[in-house]
């Protein structure tokens, strides 16, 4: 479908909310929706020249029953709030618009991806994270399904659950800092291609963003989905977040990469996760919540050189009869 088409940023965005949190074991990650919102998601986006931006609300699942699954945590909530969010994913996408989703925890990956895929099975995936999130029930330490979710999606693990489709995309993970031993295994294994934070300090986010590119895609044809984790962004500028982890990308890099994403003209899926209001105090708060905000407008087409108003062509001037 996408090869004849010439690559341009679609104008339009959707906005999807997941106040979800199951996929991990601290209060607060399902309040961020809200809290984005509060803090002026929806017009500081609607101020980016020229995008048109729809908000599709929040995706709730509340009441499911639990089932039992070996060292997996709320696997029936965990699964049902992704099926509804895949659902959604996919409508936004159909409607023509770039999909933005607000988590929520990082076990929500797993239903914008497979939402996307229903669409453009031809994407590729960037999973901007400290962490690999590719343990399985096997072998995570902490049985949270936030730290699954690229295990529950590519193909190459399926023999590792007992069931669940998987998917033939494929996917990077940059920006890693805090990969478990199995986790090391399994990308060694599988040869899944990943950016660490050495790598970023070798060759610099641009560099190492421009090769992630084109070694998923050589022909520039893809559409494009970034699955970013604010615990990507080292802990001093991301403080809220269940999982920080120092050393990680400063704020600038994390918006030069979704700046050089957006250039491309082939992003279609962004998901905002893991950040979590309840964590810190109101300066940490705030930071963390701003930094998403800066993130995400990166994505969408904000310049920080600033644009000029639309349709003006001069400055406007002193009117010599007023006093
Ligand atoms: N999405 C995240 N923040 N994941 C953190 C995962 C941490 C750890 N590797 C685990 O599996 O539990
Ligand atoms: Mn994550
Ligand atoms: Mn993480």
């Amino acid at each position: 479908m996408s090869q004849e088409k010439k690559w341009e940023p679609l104008k339009k965005v959707g906005i999807i909310g997941v106040p979800f949190e199951k996929g991990q074991k601290k209060y607060g990650v399902s309040v961020a929706p809200a809290a984005l919102r509060y803090a002026g998601l929806i017009q500081q986006l609607s101020e980016i020249d020229g995008l048109d931006v729809k908000d599709y609300g929040d995706i709730e699942t509340p009441g499911i029953e639990e089932v039992k699954m070996e060292n997996m945590a709320h696997l029936a909530p965990v699964s049902a709030c992704n099926k509804k969010l895949s659902k959604r994913v996919s409508e936004v996408l159909r409607d023509d618009r770039v999909v933005v989703t607000i988590g929520g925890d990082h076990s929500i990956g797993v239903g914008t991806v497979d939402g996307h895929y229903q669409v453009n099975n031809d994407m590729i995936l960037i999973w901007v994270d400290a962490h690999a999130d590719i343990n399985t029930n096997k072998t995570s330490d902490s049985g949270s399904v936030h730290g699954m979710p690229v295990a529950l999606l590519v193909k190459e693990f399926c023999s590792y659950w007992p069931y669940l489709p998987t998917m033939d995309w494929q996917g990077t993970l940059v920006s890693l800092r805090s990969v478990d031993h199995y986790e090391r295994l399994a990308i060694e294994k599988y040869k899944i291609p990943t950016f660490a934070m050495e790598d970023v300090e070798e060759h610099g986010i641009k560099k190492s963003i421009e090769h992630v590119l084109k070694k998923l895609d050589p022909e520039n044809k893809r559409p494009i989905h970034v699955s970013f984790d604010i615990d990507s962004l080292d802990a001093l500028e991301a403080p809220s977040t269940g999982t920080p982890v120092r050393g990680g990308l400063s704020l600038r890099e994390a918006i030069n990469l979704m700046e050089i994403i957006y250039a491309t003209g082939r992003l279609r899926a962004v998901d905002l996760v893991e950040i979590n209001p309840a964590i810190g105090d109101e300066s940490d708060r705030k930071k963390t919540i701003e930094a998403g905000l800066c993130v995400l407008k990166a994505a969408l087409g904000f310049s920080r050189r600033g644009t000029a108003p639309r349709g003006v062509i001069d400055l406007p001037v002193q009117d010599p009869d007023a006093q």
